[in-house]
């Protein structure tokens, strides 16, 4: 793996001299995993494995390889669904060592923290200063915040608290001189012209290193339900999903559908999981609602289950009764990915359509893909309540697995135009990465000519995640 890749010889004697010891790697077996992706769908190399220890410590790394025209891959968790991380002969720079939380501010409802800080730490930390920092994702346990925000993060509370990038106050980076870019404020308005950590936000690391953030911290729910529902039709759950919003004054936090198929899968494949409810149906939702105090929560749910059942959307569910419930329902969503994993490579999709026509788009773009493609089976689950779904097409006959994912492309343009048709975008939360690339380029010319424009003037040797988004 280190081998293919050659640098000049003063320059990796000066990287490794930049970070001492502890902040670098050569070592094959250390450097395996960061080069290849979740899905095992990419596999790279790289001639260094870089762990810098602080923001001082990246810029040093960037400016020499700048200087030297050498190209940069920046991981974080590497837990991207599109290849963004994974490396082909860049130097890659890994910010997990950066775990500090720098400052917490419970009077203006902020925390500013170091890049390489896990998902799940922040949420623990948050909620020692009882503060909810909301968001939320299956790979929170890996996931680091420097690649949620590169990546602009979605979840399952977008409903309520909005992408990573409405989450984030400032930032700071590292630009692709080596500049150390400060924006680290908790201000909530600051109309200084352009919106620079904005640009940085979703750019997947072509623009800079982000080394910092200062996120925004919200109350922590008093208390939280979570009903598991058995539905018909995806049709009838957007309908609830007005219903439960309406009944209980916007306290819905959560709203994710899933398909019978995408619970078998999970039921089949993840231990210590098991069916809720007595029958089967075609679709489940997930429904959380969040609350000030206990007083009435319970009710509100129940009042919106009832609405439901009455206008026939809701044809069963169950409301979990205490945490280890609720953490049983969650994993019945959160690891559908992990199953889907273990039944082989799908051609995946992550769209988003107006909350309005999803349920029309699952319809036409499902029955384009049965009638062209008899061999597949689509799965489509997600964050319906924002709008995202997860149009992921899975091979019927495991052993037809490398023909079936060779006409990826004439899969994806069926969903992709039937996207467009219907006013979605063809990436909700995942980004573009390498796997999208040529999609994007196609389909909104006119912003990626802007979008190159400004990476020219940020990264004008084209050194930060080259392959990426173009
Ligand atoms: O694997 C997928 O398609 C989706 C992964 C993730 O975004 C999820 O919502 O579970
Ligand atoms: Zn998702």
């Amino acid at each position: 793996m280190t081998a293919a890749v050659t640098l000049p010889a003063d320059l990796i004697d000066n990287l490794k001299a930049a970070l001492g010891p502890k902040g670098w790697s050569q070592d094959p077996q250390e450097i395996a995993p960061h080069v290849q992706d979740w899905r095992g769908r990419y596999k790279g190399e790289t001639p260094i494995l870089l762990k810098p220890a602080s923001t001082g410590e990246v810029s040093a790394v960037v400016r020499l390889c700048a200087e030297a025209g050498v190209a940069i891959t920046p991981q974080g968790g590497n837990t991207s669904l599109c290849g963004a991380a994974t490396p082909q002969g860049e130097v890659l720079i890994s910010l997990k060592r950066m775990t500090a939380v720098r400052e917490i501010d419970t009077d203006n409802d902020s925390m500013t923290v170091e890049a390489g800080c896990v998902l799940e730490s922040l949420q623990q930390t948050a909620e020692g200063t009882n503060r909810l920092f909301p968001l939320s994702l299956g790979s929170q346990g890996s996931a680091m915040i420097g690649g949620l925000i590169s990546t602009n993060a979605g979840g399952v509370h977008v409903l309520r608290y909005g992408m990573t990038r409405e989450l984030v106050l400032g930032l700071e980076a590292v630009l692709p001189d080596g500049t150390i870019w400060s924006g680290l404020t908790g201000l909530r308005k600051d109309n200084t012209g352009y919106d620079l950590k904005q640009l940085l936000i979703g750019a997947e690391g072509t623009l800079g290193i982000i080394t910092a953030a200062t996120l925004k911290l919200y109350p922590r729910p008093g208390r939280m339900e979570l009903a598991f529902i058995g539905m018909n039709s995806v049709d009838d759950a957007v309908k609830f999903l007005g219903m439960a919003k309406q009944v209980s004054g916007g306290a819905v936090t959560a709203f994710e559908v899933m398909p019978n198929l995408a619970l078998e899968f999970v039921l089949m494949r993840i231990p210590n999981t098991r069916d809720p409810l007595e029958a089967k149906h075609p679709w489940y939702v997930v429904c959380e609602m969040s609350f000030g105090r206990p007083d009435g929560a319970r009710e509100t749910m129940e009042a919106a289950l009832e609405q439901g059942f009455e206008a026939g959307l809701v044809q069963d569910a169950v409301i979990a009764e205490n945490e280890a419930q609720m953490q049983d329902l969650w994993r019945l969503r959160e690891s559908i990915a992990e199953a889907e994993r273990g039944q082989g490579l799908a051609v995946k999709h992550d769209v988003s359509i107006p909350v309005s026509k999803m349920s029309a788009f699952i319809d036409v773009a499902t029955q384009r893909v049965n009638r062209d493609f008899p061999d597949g089976i689509v799965v489509a689950f997600g964050h319906v309540g924002d709008g995202n779904v997860h149009y992921n097409i899975a091979c019927i006959d495991p052993d037809a697995h490398a023909g079936f994912m060779a006409r990826a492309g004439e899969m994806s343009k069926i969903v992709y135009d039937t996207v467009d048709e219907f006013g979605g975008s063809i990436s909700a939360e995942h980004g573009i990465g390498i796997l999208k690339r040529e999609e994007l380029a196609n389909r909104k010319p006119v912003d990626v000519k802007v979008m190159r424009a400004i990476k020219q003037a940020l990264d004008p040797k084209g050194i930060m995640n080259p392959r990426v988004l173009f």
